[in-house]
């Protein structure tokens, strides 16, 4: 017996000196050419790549030692075992440039300033009563939208389009009262921001030769990237200021008032604690809270209606919940009252998450000490990339994983609130999203109204399984083509 304990903690013992399996590495670029391919979305790669070395698997991307969790157990393991270890970001030339010094929430390193910011994240911007008190706006642009789709009915609309400016107006009004006027200018900006905060682009996975940013024309791109957001931030932010220098009391206050309550002139004491967020802070935070507001949600959105038109009897199934609710109740508004009641809405929600997370590859995390998993060692400032995408469409764990079917939540506490680590489209542990509960109400709203006032088709006589559900390459995983539809008026809506 002592032979074989002592032969077993030796064998451990060793595993623990090892990483984790991966592919072989070729010098120069590691691994890097294993993620091109016919099919080459990093997430589908890497999927593809744990089939062959498991579910914890090293990668040298470039000059970056990485580890890819691609199974529920190991996500539990980095994100609630050894979350502490984990919770660091990697710094990305990005947000270096773009978030002032990574002085926003979701980029900026582990520690006291990320920790202030958290916490007003979390007790001052998406609480639930902030959250219920935006209702007004999102039923008013809700409204909107509706009213706007009705006058093209029969004609065909860019969906993606429409959903994308709904999400980005609703964040607007939240974040400084007035809808963004910039919206081209904006979506292009988050669309150039999204395709290079992937973290796989060739400056984050060469640090060390910091010419290749001169050389290649990064650094112009990122001064570029700077001007143009500062052209939408810079006005809102200083138009706040002086207002607040002049005393003017608003009747709520939004998000940049919230975050200028943290910010201190020199001999200005506010909240009573000496935390002060100097206003490149602000910027940061509040570009990332409208980028985030407006992407991730959109996209969902998007990818829900792909897939109720994909599955017309999921569609029809859908539909038929809402209208028999507004019916039942002599309601011809959907509110937030109703929307408690649609349950098998919120599992075609769940089940769109699951399929298709919006960020696939979560954001990923750094060691911040050596750590082992599963017997293996996981040595300092590793990246950590944790494919949710594949372990949301692990065979072992959902049953027929393609299949969009949201019946499967049906008699199942699994949620996506972090705890259910099979289904971690919001990620989990202490960087878990913080804007769930906004997220949830801005698409719920939005998708309920949409499916009770209009039918739907695809136009040029596209049926329905020829839909192209291809998706795009970038830290958020949209559309490839975007969504073309033709609405059709519900014949008993009405539209006030
Ligand atoms: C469907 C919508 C959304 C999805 C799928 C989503 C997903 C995520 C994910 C995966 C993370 C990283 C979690 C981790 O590392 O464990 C994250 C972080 C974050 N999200 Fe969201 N998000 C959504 C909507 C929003 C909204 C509406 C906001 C705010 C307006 C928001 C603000 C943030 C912030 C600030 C972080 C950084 C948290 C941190 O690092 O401490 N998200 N989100």
């Amino acid at each position: 017996l002592l032979t074989l304990i002592s032969q077993k903690n030796h064998a451990s013992s060793q595993s623990a000196n090892k990483l984790p399996p991966g592919p072989p590495k070729l010098p120069i670029i590691g691994n890097l050419h294993q993620l091109v391919g016919k099919n080459s979305l990093p997430h589908h790669r890497l999927a593809e790549l744990a089939g062959v070395y498991g579910p914890i698997m090293h990668l040298h991307l470039g000059e970056v030692p990485t580890v890819v969790v691609s199974s529920a157990e190991v996500a539990r393991d980095v994100m609630r075992t050894h979350d502490a270890a984990f919770c660091n970001r990697p710094s990305i030339l990005l947000a270096e440039h773009v978030f002032y010094g990574r002085t926003d929430i979701a980029l900026a390193p582990y520690g006291e300033y990320w920790r202030q910011v958290r916490k007003i994240a979390m007790l001052e911007l998406f609480t639930a009563k902030r959250v219920q008190s935006f209702r007004p706006i999102r039923e008013e642009e809700v409204a909107n939208l509706v009213k706007s789709m009705a006058m093209e009915q029969g004609s065909v609309v860019n969906l993606s389009k429409k959903l994308f400016a709904l999400t980005f107006d609703i964040t607007s009004r939240l974040a400084f009262k007035k809808k963004g006027t910039e919206q081209e200018e904006f979506k292009a900006l988050v669309d150039d921001i999204t395709k290079i905060a992937s973290g796989f682009s060739i400056f984050d996975l060469y640090p060390s030769i910091r010419c290749l940013c001169s050389i290649t024309g990064m650094r112009r791109k990122l001064q570029d990237l700077v001007r143009r957001s500062n052209m939408i931030v810079d006005s809102i932010i200083y138009d706040h200021i002086s207002k607040k220098r002049q005393g003017k009391k608003e009747d709520h206050e939004d998000l940049v008032d919230v975050l200028l309550a943290f910010h201190k002139d020199k001999d200005e004491v506010s909240h009573g604690s000496q935390f002060s967020l100097a206003i490149d802070n602000i910027k940061a935070i509040f570009l990332q809270v409208l980028g985030a507001g407006s992407e991730t949600s959109s996209t969902i959105m998007e990818w829900t209606m792909s897939e109720l038109l994909k599955n017309p009897k999921i569609m029809e199934k859908t539909q038929n919940e809402v209208r028999g609710i507004l019916q039942f109740y002599e309601k011809h508004v959907v509110d937030e009252a109703s929307i408690k009641e649609l349950k098998y809405l919120k599992q075609v929600i769940k089940e769109t998450l699951r399929l298709h997370p919006p960020l696939p590859l979560l954001v990923p995390r750094e060691s911040m000490e050596q750590c082992e998993i599963c017997g293996y060692k996981i040595p300092t400032k590793t990246r950590v990339i944790v494919n949710a995408w594949a372990i949301s469409k692990d065979p072992k764990r959902w049953l027929e994983p393609e299949r969009f079917i949201p019946e499967r939540f049906e008699d199942t506490l699994v949620d996506y609130n972090g705890t259910h680590f099979e289904l971690i489209p919001f990620g989990a542990g202490r960087r878990i999203c913080p804007g769930i509960g906004l997220a949830l109400a801005n698409v719920e709203l939005a998708l309920a109204t949409l499916l009770y006032h209009f039918n739907w088709k695809l136009p040029n006589g596209c049926k329905p399984q020829d839909l192209n559900m291809d998706e795009t390459f970038g830290i958020t995983a949209r559309r490839r083509h975007e969504l073309l539809v033709i609405p059709c008026v519900y014949p008993q809506s009405k539209f006030n």
